[in-house]
């Protein structure tokens, strides 16, 4: 075993390795010096680009994404091997215009429902100025996403509130912002919520029901069957009693069910079986009680491409499904066709992010296996070690084509073995320590499920937009946790 690209022959590679020594490692740079917070930096010069037009490089990378000058790699007009090399690595950037035109795509195809981005993806005031500028709403689940939106100035009527296990002053919290709507989540919090209603201004609530219909990527994250912790199941009657609860409070007014399936689906036939379910939900709530509620909100859960041969689910193609059958059903019973509300989240946020790490360490074993260790890991994504999700990679900053390629797995940096980013990579035989990688799909559900974990610190996030790089968020230092201290 070796931990350099020498040794490469033992690489179950294609074809054999070149068999002159790597040569010495670049040198991997610090993080570059941070430009103030808030104001946008001097423009990252573009490298002149070889390649074809935007979009050349298919989803899942961003649709800006285009090849430079030497092996660069360039998303929103910025190359990524010059940005690694001014902010330092790991690094996420952050395509505004794929964000705001995701954003877009949703309200084109659904021009009657309200959408509302799931803050849980990812958040930061940038994103949140973004989704507010491009009329969408926003949807958050604790204290800590509503204060950093309505600190950055996001509406608060915009606002819709989830959350299983809501604090009591996560509530006063809502209701002092006169946050538009919540969630109702537990037959609990029915009355502390109506207690603190307002005379003049009821607390627009939905219920949130579980309508037995399996969908995701994963168990963890199917929240539309029996047997986990969200919603009130419509099967035996649950859903129906948080309805009498919720309409017997006058300071609450329920304007509709809430259902989210899941998360990563891609098949929009689920949605159609879990609408049944809800019309006949609505249907019975109009019999017992003569109501018929305006409102339907279907979650999210819009699946999107991490790898070229991944499914995802289109918009337009979601929307046009939903909205017929949803009209189709009503007419069937007799209901009002009640509006859609959706909250995307992944689909907006993933696909706009790249993250770009730097080689470490590259290991080639005597029983044929190769390593690519790098400087970041599970503690920046750990959605792999997780979930076991799968990404592509590709190396970035130096030429590469006709180069010997090889199979490694992508492995972070943190004490686990699990802690493997890409499992199976082709990249170049010749990989080497100081050499960039780049992992597209990277927006949603990493920075914000990232953790402390070996003190590594969470990676800077940097915006991107016609040839200009901005610093969003800077690097996480040992100095951020050492200021939490406060005794020993
Ligand atoms: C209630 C709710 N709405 C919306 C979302 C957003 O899901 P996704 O990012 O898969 O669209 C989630 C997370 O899965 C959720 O729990
Ligand atoms: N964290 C999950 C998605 C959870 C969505 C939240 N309800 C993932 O990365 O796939």
């Amino acid at each position: 075993m070796t931990t350099t690209a020498a040794a490469a022959t033992s690489t179950p590679a294609t074809p054999a390795t070149p068999a002159t020594p790597a040569a010495l490692p670049a040198p991997v740079p610090g993080p570059a010096p941070f430009p103030p917070a808030g104001r946008p930096s001097a423009p990252v010069t573009p490298s002149a680009s070889s390649g074809p037009a935007a979009g050349a490089l298919g989803s899942p990378w961003p649709s800006s994404a285009r090849p430079g000058a030497a092996g660069e790699l360039l998303i929103g007009g910025v190359g990524l091997a010059e940005a690694a090399d001014r902010f330092g690595t790991p690094l996420y950037v952050l395509d505004e215009d794929e964000v705001r035109g995701r954003a877009r795509a949703y309200r084109r195809a659904l021009p009657k429902a309200e959408v509302f981005y799931a803050a849980k993806a990812f958040l930061c005031s940038a994103m949140a100025d973004w989704i507010a500028e491009e009329g969408l709403g926003l949807d958050v689940c604790s204290a800590g996403e509503l204060r950093l939106a309505t600190a950055a100035g996001f509406p608060p009527e915009r606002i819709l509130l989830h959350g299983n296990a809501k604090t009591p002053e996560e509530l006063r919290l809502a209701r002092r912002l006169r946050v538009g709507r919540l969630v109702v989540d537990s037959l609990s919090e029915i009355p502390r919520l109506a207690a603190l209603a307002v005379a003049d201004a009821p607390q627009r609530v939905l219920v949130r029901v579980v309508p037995g219909v399996a969908a995701g990527h994963h168990s963890a994250v199917r929240t539309g069957v029996d047997g986990q912790k969200f919603g009130f199941r419509i099967a035996g009657g649950d859903a129906a009693e948080a309805v009498d609860r919720v309409l017997a409070q006058p300071g609450l007014e329920l304007t509709g069910l809430h259902c989210h399936l899941g998360s990563q689906i891609t098949d929009t036939e689920l949605y159609r079986t879990d609408l049944d379910r809800l019309v006949e939900l609505l249907a019975g709530i109009r019999d017992r009680h003569g109501v018929e509620l305006p409102e339907l909100d279907l979650g999210g859960g819009h699946g999107v491409r991490y790898r070229p041969q991944d499914e995802e689910l289109d918009p337009a193609r979601f929307a046009a499904g939903t909205t017929a059958h949803l009209a189709a059903r009503c007419a069937e019973r007799g209901l009002a066709v009640p509006r859609l509300l959706v909250e995307p989240g992944r689909a907006i946020a993933a696909p706009a992010a790249v993250a770009v790490y730097r080689v470490l360490a590259v290991k080639h074993t005597a029983d044929g296996r190769a390593y690519a260790a790098v400087d970041g890991g599970m503690s920046d994504n750990p959605r792999p070690a997780l979930y076991g999700s799968a990404y592509d990679v590709r190396p970035v900053g130096r030429p590469t084509a006709g180069t010997a390629t090889g199979v490694f797995d992508v492995v972070g940096r943190h004490c686990e073995a699990g802690d493997v980013l890409v499992r199976g990579a082709r990249l170049p035989a010749d990989l080497r320590p100081g050499d960039l990688l780049a992992v597209p799909a990277a927006g949603a559900y990493q920075l914000s499920m990232a953790s402390g974990y070996n003190l590594v610190g969470r990676p800077p996030v940097v915006a991107v937009r016609d040839g200009r790089a901005r610093l969003l968020l800077r690097r996480e230092t040992v100095e951020d946790f050492r200021a939490r201290e406060v005794g020993r």
